[in-house]
């Protein structure tokens, strides 16, 4: 199915935007997987079994894993995510960007070795870099428009010909880019002012919003800046505040509860 009405379905099916990050890190884990040589896979796949019911999607960011050997633990756990938990996306944070015959190697890394729904992208080599994720019109496509680090004004809000330049990116991938209607966009939950001007120039187009929890976001102020009419529209990652939320035998339940605070936390600012 189109990641787009599978999103869709997940954030009415859970009546949820919360999406669950998977940044593992083999310290911060419990003591009882220290030495386990799969504990990367047993890590993450008890944290999507606790929580599959309340998510929209889930998010691994690829270089944890890479920088660990665990890409196969990464493979097996978006499988694993299609198999038990179907009609749950996986967004893959991978950040991808080069010129076209080697973005096709990006695409096919994406989509076919990892089986992700829908891939993050950098944008800043321009269309034909972004081409051939674009033409998979089944996955979703999530370019980076206004990051939620703290240097993401150096560049980003760079003024170009009278408006700040992740305007512009924002009004060309959702004017130009998304004739697939696959399109979606990164906008950092600590730069809610920049989130709301997102939102008003693209319409309905999802946003993915990481900087939540760890990086001190504030729920509300996303969620009111950035939720369609609908009271939908976003996908609001969370990531090291969900996974070591327990670091106990418990740490999936913990997982859980954390992830249920933060979806009633949205869930009070849906509605207008
Ligand atoms: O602008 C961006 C884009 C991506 N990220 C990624 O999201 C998570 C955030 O983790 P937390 O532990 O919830 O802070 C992480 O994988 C980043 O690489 C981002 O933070 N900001």
């Amino acid at each position: 199915m189109h990641f787009m009405q599978t999103l869709h379905q997940a954030w009415t099916r859970n009546n949820s935007l919360v999406c669950v990050g998977f940044d593992p890190e083999p310290s911060k884990f419990p003591a009882h997987l220290h030495g386990d040589p799969d504990a990367v896979f047993a890590f993450c796949s008890a944290i999507a079994d606790a929580t599959a019911d309340l998510v929209c999607s889930y998010k691994p960011q690829i270089a944890h894993f890479a920088a660990l050997r665990a890409e196969a633990a990464l493979e097996r756990l978006i499988a694993h995510i299609h198999e038990k938990h179907p009609g749950i996306p996986v967004i893959l944070d991978a950040k991808r960007g080069d010129i076209g015959s080697t973005a096709q190697h990006y695409v096919t890394e994406a989509f076919d070795r990892y089986g992700a729904d829908a891939v993050t992208l950098n944008p800043y080599l321009g269309r034909d870099s972004a081409q051939p994720f674009l033409d998979r019109a089944d996955k979703g496509v999530i370019l980076l428009c206004h990051t939620s680090n703290p240097g993401a004004a150096d560049l980003q809000d760079l003024d170009i010909g009278g408006k700040p330049l992740y305007q512009h990116v924002a009004q060309i991938i959702a004017r130009d880019w998304n004739t697939h209607g696959n399109c979606a966009l990164v906008t950092g939950a600590t730069w809610p002012a920049q989130l709301a001007e997102v939102r008003a120039l693209v319409g309905d187009l999802p946003l993915l919003v990481p900087g939540i929890g760890a990086q001190g976001g504030d729920v509300e102020a996303v969620v009111r800046h950035g939720r369609t009419q609908a009271g939908t529209g976003l996908i609001i990652n969370s990531s090291r505040a969900i996974l070591y939320a327990g670091n106990g035998e418990d740490f999936a339940q913990a997982a859980r509860a954390a992830t249920l605070d933060l979806r009633a936390s949205i869930n009070r600012y849906r509605q207008a």
